[in-house]
């Protein structure tokens, strides 16, 4: 089976109705199985207007989706909308219920039929998300993070071959993330599911996924690994959504001794080297932000402003006249 043949969406167009310019806009798509994709724009872009899309929550008004060259059917075919191989986890976790314990809101979701075998699925999926030690908690009990692996165990129980996540990790703070992320990671492995998420945070989700489809006013502008769209983004938009870019015009960008072909200069904060040894320190440090392990400088010089990431900190203070090196930077 080709890449092409698991779930793909082709010269997809929808509309809400009434709304001018709202929904997504010829889409085309292919899902690579057994991998993580996440979904990035800016909000209103058509993020979950795609995922709910392919699921089947909303049918396109043309085009095709297709899951395994079998079309997705939308809400009005079918009793229960959504697919019946695939899931959707979204922000909301209010279909658990607060008073069960969170192994039975997992569990419900299996047959009754061998006891042995739903006590042995729950368990295993409990522990893929680390929360085995929480099964004889009440929902009501648990955090809004724990709530969201409990929402998350709960679709992955029966096994769907596609999980869709819908901005899971908003209500979870960041600590939390990084693990869940993790074990959604693990559990791809382990797993081979496919997971197809949406993201309004794409630097959250570099790390995690393993294809990112960039989508801008209801159309998918580019895609590709995170490594290449954040080294080489094909469009400012990407990357302003992948990174907190230094953004210059080509004149502005004369003080960095860049000389631009191109209107637009962007260079990425981590690209800047900054010396206090050199004699040309034409820069000054204007204000100093701790970030935890790392600072950020912000630097004046002529009116034009940057900024700059320095780990090794406590080594510069705000006046102090620094030399600026671009090594890399993007032309727009
Ligand atoms: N039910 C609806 N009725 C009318 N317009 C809608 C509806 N849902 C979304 N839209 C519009 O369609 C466009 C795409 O919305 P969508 O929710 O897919 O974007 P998004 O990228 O997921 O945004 P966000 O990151 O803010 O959640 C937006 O302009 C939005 O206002």
């Amino acid at each position: 089976m080709t890449d092409n043949s698991f779930l793909q969406a082709a010269n997809v167009s929808m509309r809400y109705p009434g709304v001018h310019a709202a929904g997504v806009n010829n889409v085309d798509l292919h899902i690579k199985p057994h991998a993580i994709t996440a979904i990035v724009g800016a909000s209103g872009s058509g993020k979950t207007t795609l995922l709910r899309l392919l699921y089947g929550l909303i049918s396109p008004d043309s085009g095709l989706i297709t899951f395994k060259r079998e079309r997705i059917w939308g809400p009005e075919e079918k009793l229960i909308p959504g697919h019946d191989g695939m899931k959707m986890v979204t922000q909301h976790t209010d279909d658990l219920n607060l008073f069960a314990k969170v192994a039975d809101n997992v569990s419900i979701l299996l047959p009754s039929t061998n006891l042995k075998a739903k006590k042995e699925k729950t368990e295993k999926v409990l522990q893929q998300l680390n929360m085995l030690h929480l099964a004889g908690k009440r929902i009501a009990d648990l955090s809004g993070g724990e709530k969201q692996r409990v929402a998350i165990a709960r679709a992955l129980v029966t096994q769907p071959e596609v999980l869709f996540l819908d901005e899971p990790f908003n209500q979870v703070d960041t600590s939390f993330r990084d693990g869940l992320q993790r074990d959604i990671r693990q559990v791809v492995k382990e797993t081979g599911i496919t997971v197809v998420m949406v993201s309004h945070d794409p630097a959250e989700v570099l790390s995690m996924a393993d294809v990112l489809v960039v989508m801008k006013d209801g159309e998918i502008i580019e895609s590709g690994t995170p490594q290449e769209l954040y080294r080489h983004p094909g469009s400012l938009y990407t990357a302003k959504l992948l990174g907190n870019c230094n953004v210059l015009t080509a004149e502005e960008a004369k003080l960095l001794h860049i000389s631009a072909e191109k209107q637009t200069v962007v260079i990425y904060p981590d690209e800047l080297t900054l010396t206090n040894s050199w004699s040309h320190r034409d820069w000054i440090v204007k204000e100093i932000l701790f970030k935890g392990f790392y600072e950020e400088l912000l630097l004046g010089r002529d009116g034009v402003a940057i900024h700059a990431y320095n780990i090794k900190k406590g080594t510069h203070h705000i006046g102090e006249k620094l030399h600026v090196k671009a090594n890399r930077w993007l032309e727009y």
